[in-house]
């Protein structure tokens, strides 16, 4: 199994993303560590895992997705770990006093500000193990971040603007501490650490809910884990700041199966989605509230839409596709569904990557012109040459038998910072 030998890591962070699905430029990612370890028959509710791990699978799972990432960008640092940053950003002292201070005003039921002093003498490694897996050698034990390995809910980046997420959950929101404190302190982020489109106290946002359809439509869910509140400071600033002109703000049912709207819907490329199809035929998805830019500041003309898949199909002018998650079956569409098959990573336009055990998707995706490869032959076969995206239309599949039991799939577990835009194809 390859192991990431880390590549050199570019100087600093770019934030672009346009469109979902162009092709991936950097991309922060977290495999899995000892905080896997820690999940537990009686706290695995508490921090949002259905069954316990194998650590050594998820993580041998994890690094081949790494790989694969690398091979397909083929750029130096293209691949970026939290953890990595994490600990070169402790090497700062101001650095481990703010997040301390973060930790302290955020978790403020726990007994951390009284050992607060004792927490600023921590070594870089100690903290650095105290904020993933909740262990030091202070007399404080928090819960670890099993969770962290799905990076798209951290943030989300809409053109050269990132978006912190206020996680909806205990279980989730030192994972936004650890964004805030890596955006604000490493040298990494220099250049676009002032571009953050900030929310306001109480609302909930995670970076799952949030896709770029186009230059200029954006979609967030409003789900288990995203307010209304926040999609409308979201919509409020990006219209200020970016091309964004259409904001959809999509009902999902409110439940685990569902929690963000990447579980129902990912692109695979600009003009195919893979949907879970109760969202293209349930009254009950899928309904959107349109927002687009109001005369007077901080106004909005809103129109109500019934279906998702119908108003896409009027504001991008591209004929979508919906290639249906688990095949014809409805029993079929909630079992993949429920094992990521809707939750695909794009690498590039029409280059994606998903769970194996999501068989009818990907015969889905056979039908609609895809070819299907493992990931292991995908690599072998490119070995001794390079990978050009856009010669064909690509499933790749990695075998995600640990992995899926975290509820994630490819596209839970990567955050792009860059995407070429679609201006530069
Ligand atoms: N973008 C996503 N769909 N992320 C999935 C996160 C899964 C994680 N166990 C949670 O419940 O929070």
């Amino acid at each position: 199994m390859p192991d990431t030998v880390a590549p050199p890591r570019p100087e600093s962070a770019t934030f672009q993303v346009d469109t979902e699905s162009m092709p991936l430029e950097q991309v922060l990612v977290h495999t899995p560590g000892h905080e896997m370890e820690l999940v537990a028959p009686d706290n695995r509710l508490d921090l949002l895992f259905d069954d316990i791990l194998f650590l050594g699978n998820a993580r041998d799972e994890h690094l081949l997705m790494c790989t694969l990432f690398e091979k397909v960008v083929d750029a130096p640092g293209a691949v970026l770990q939290v953890s990595e940053l994490l600990l070169d950003v402790f090497q700062q002292e101001d650095a481990r006093a703010d997040f301390i201070d973060r930790l302290c005003r955020v978790m403020p039921e726990t007994n951390i500000q009284a050992v607060r002093h004792e927490l600023k003498q921590l070594a870089p490694s100690e903290l650095h193990s105290l904020a993933l897996t909740g262990e030091s050698p202070l007399p404080l034990r928090l819960p670890p971040l099993p969770n962290l390995m799905f990076t798209r809910d951290l943030a989300a980046v809409v053109h050269d603007r990132i978006v912190i997420s206020h996680a909806a959950t205990a279980a989730r929101s030192r994972e936004s501490i650890i964004m805030q404190v890596l955006l604000h302190h490493h040298r990494f982020f220099n250049d676009v650490k002032d571009r953050v489109i900030t929310l306001p106290e109480g609302v909930t946002f995670e970076g799952g809910d949030l896709l770029m359809a186009a230059p200029d439509v954006l979609l967030i869910g409003h789900s288990e884990r995203t307010s209304f509140g926040a999609i409308m400071a979201i919509a409020h600033q990006v219209f200020e700041h970016t091309p964004i002109e259409h904001v959809l703000a999509v009902d999902l049912p409110k439940r685990r199966s569902t929690m963000h709207l990447d579980t129902v819907f990912t692109f695979a490329s600009p003009n195919e989605c893979v949907a879970f199809p109760p969202l293209v035929d349930d009254p009950s998805y899928g309904y959107a509230v349109h927002l687009t830019e109001g005369s007077e500041p901080g106004q909005f003309i809103t129109d109500m839409r019934p279906n998702l898949c119908d108003v896409l199909n009027d504001l991008i002018d591209r004929d979508l596709t919906f290639i249906p998650c688990g095949g014809p079956d409805r029993i079929n569409q909630e079992r993949e569904q429920w094992t990521d098959g809707a939750n695909v990573f794009a690498v590039a336009p029409g280059v994606i990557v998903g769970y194996e055990r999501n068989r009818r998707t990907f015969e889905e995706l056979r039908n609609h012109g895809y070819r299907v490869v493992s990931a292991e032959n995908f690599l072998s076969y490119y070995q001794d040459s390079t990978f050009t995206p856009g010669d064909e239309k690509l499933a790749i599949q990695l075998a995600g038998t640990e992995l899926s039991r975290g509820r994630g799939g490819p596209r839970c577990m990567t955050l792009p910072l860059a995407r070429t835009s679609i201006h530069d194809m």
